[in-house]
């Protein structure tokens, strides 16, 4: 039985060839469009990278699935089957990337069987190589990653986004959980404007735990595994299991903190990423899956 080693050599090395497409682009001027808000931006690099990692894993494995953000956005569609997936953010932190805000990662998650074998963040201004295999730990640059354990949410640093929703109730919602947080309180909150990143935080012990409400299965299919494989827990805001699929996340260095930021946190409405998108609208109005 395949322990898929190969396809993660494989997806970091892309990673990092993919890469030298995001840097020789970081610092030029971008031609801007818009998806679901006016805060949710997409750019040519988006576009032309996710086809560069898209098509030499199809070369290399033909058999292979794809979940990738910017086809989702072009109307492929998201659903998580048993087959061998590659669920790929060719950019997470487009805003970062279009302002030169030097967080930005490539984010490769690679599913069989609807479980997560494997991820890779590669932030790519920083040359900092995150990745996790099911069982044999998270590393960054080839060092092993510990979570902090900590268990008293008081002493936490909290890092979470305000995301590209910009509806009333989703405003209202996203800045009273802050709210709410410094209250209990936290010792801080932070947002680096990639999920990605913001959860590789979390697997370092540099931050105590991460949630969001809004983002996609690409933003953090990668990340939750190398939380997972440093230690950490990942939830649904909602203290239930963790669902890529779902929306909501809570990455933490123990389940006493997860549980804690569970309480505080409250969620809006958003349609599930495997939703067919014919049905049902709820959460932001916007194009293309929101
Ligand atoms: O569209 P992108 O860049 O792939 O991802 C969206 C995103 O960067 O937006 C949020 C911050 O606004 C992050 O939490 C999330 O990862
Ligand atoms: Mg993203
Ligand atoms: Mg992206």
């Amino acid at each position: 039985m395949s322990d898929w080693t190969d396809c993660l050599d494989f997806g970091v090395s892309i990673a990092k060839q993919a890469s030298e497409t995001v840097l020789a682009a970081f610092l030029l001027q971008k031609e801007v469009q818009l998806k679901s808000s006016p805060a949710d931006l997409v750019t040519e690099t988006d576009q032309r990278v996710e086809r560069i990692l898209i098509s030499a894993i199809r070369a290399r494995f033909p058999l292979h699935r794809f979940i990738g953000e910017e086809s989702v956005a072009a109307g492929e569609p998201c659903v998580l089957t048993d087959e061998p997936t590659w669920i790929i953010d060719p950019i997470d932190g487009t805003v970062n990337f279009v302002h030169r805000f030097p967080f930005v990662a490539i984010s490769i998650a690679f599913t069989v069987n609807k479980q997560t074998e494997f991820g890779i963040v590669y932030s790519c201004v920083e040359d900092k190589l995150f990745h996790a295999q099911r069982g044999r730990g998270a590393f960054l640059n080839g060092e092993k990653l510990q979570a902090s354990g900590q268990e008293d949410v008081s002493k936490c640093v909290v890092v979470t986004e305000i995301g590209a929703e910009r509806d009333d109730l989703a405003l209202s919602t996203m800045t009273s959980n802050i709210l709410r947080l410094l209250q209990l309180p936290v010792h801080g909150v932070r947002a680096l404007g990639t999920a990605a990143v913001d959860m590789c935080h979390v697997a370092t012990g540099g931050a105590d735990a991460y949630y969001h409400i809004g983002m996609h299965c690409w933003d953090i299919a990668a990340s939750a595994i190398i939380v997972q494989e440093a230690g950490g827990v990942v939830m649904d805001t909602d203290g239930s299991d963790f669902d890529m699929m779902s929306r909501r996340v809570i990455a933490a260095s123990s389940t006493s903190v997860a549980n804690s930021i569970a309480q505080v946190v409250q969620a809006f409405p958003c349609r599930r990423d495997d939703e067919d998108p014919t049905r049902c609208v709820c959460g932001a109005a916007g194009v293309k899956g929101v």
